[in-house]
């Protein structure tokens, strides 16, 4: 669990590292039911972890929830020397499967903190459509209130014609 604040809110995440080895998938794919956002992550001195993305991302369309965001992470950017991913390489991956995309470090810490904070904006953004969608105009909250209040009251012309909220 963590706290972090965007646009002024303060947001609790939980977050789960799954295991990356074949080993591990049948645990792994039961995470992804439940899961809002996730990262996928490829080591930019591996190749071989960058190929792996594709199976990663054809897991997720199959697992995870419909609607569930993605954001692909090139990690272990402090390893310049090591380097066998260009950051284009991420940077086009990332634009095919419509994600951001950053390189981070969990050395120096490098966009840590902001791939944390920019996958939870876009979870609460695909949660805010969805709410702005069940709510009727002119507000529910306002008819819940006008229910209430009309409780135990007579049956009137002034009750009565509060129908419209136009
Ligand atoms: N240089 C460098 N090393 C890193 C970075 N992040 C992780 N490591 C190292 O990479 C190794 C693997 O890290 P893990 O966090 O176990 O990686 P993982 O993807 O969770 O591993 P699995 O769950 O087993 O797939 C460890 O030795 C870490 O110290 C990084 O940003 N830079």
């Amino acid at each position: 669990m963590k706290t972090i604040e965007v646009d002024g809110i303060k947001v609790r995440i939980q977050i789960w590292d799954t295991a990356g080895q074949e080993r591990y998938q049948t645990i792994t794919k039961q995470y992804y039911r439940r899961a809002q956002g996730i990262f996928l992550v490829y080591d930019i001195s591996s190749e071989h972890s960058y190929q792996h993305i594709m199976k990663w991302v054809s897991d997720v369309d199959e697992y995870a929830p419909e609607g569930v965001q993605k954001i692909l992470i090139g990690n272990k950017a402090d390893e310049e020397q090591k380097r066998q991913v260009g950051r284009e390489q991420g940077q086009q991956l990332a634009k095919e499967y419509g994600m951001d995309f950053y390189e981070t470090s969990a050395c120096t810490n490098l966009n840590i903190k902001e791939s944390f904070t920019r996958l939870t904006e876009l979870v609460l953004q695909a949660h805010r459509k969805e709410l702005e969608g069940l709510r009727t105009p002119a507000s529910n909250e306002l008819a819940l209130a006008e229910l209430e209040e009309d409780e135990g009251k007579p049956e009137g012309p002034e009750n009565s014609s509060k129908t419209c909220w136009c």
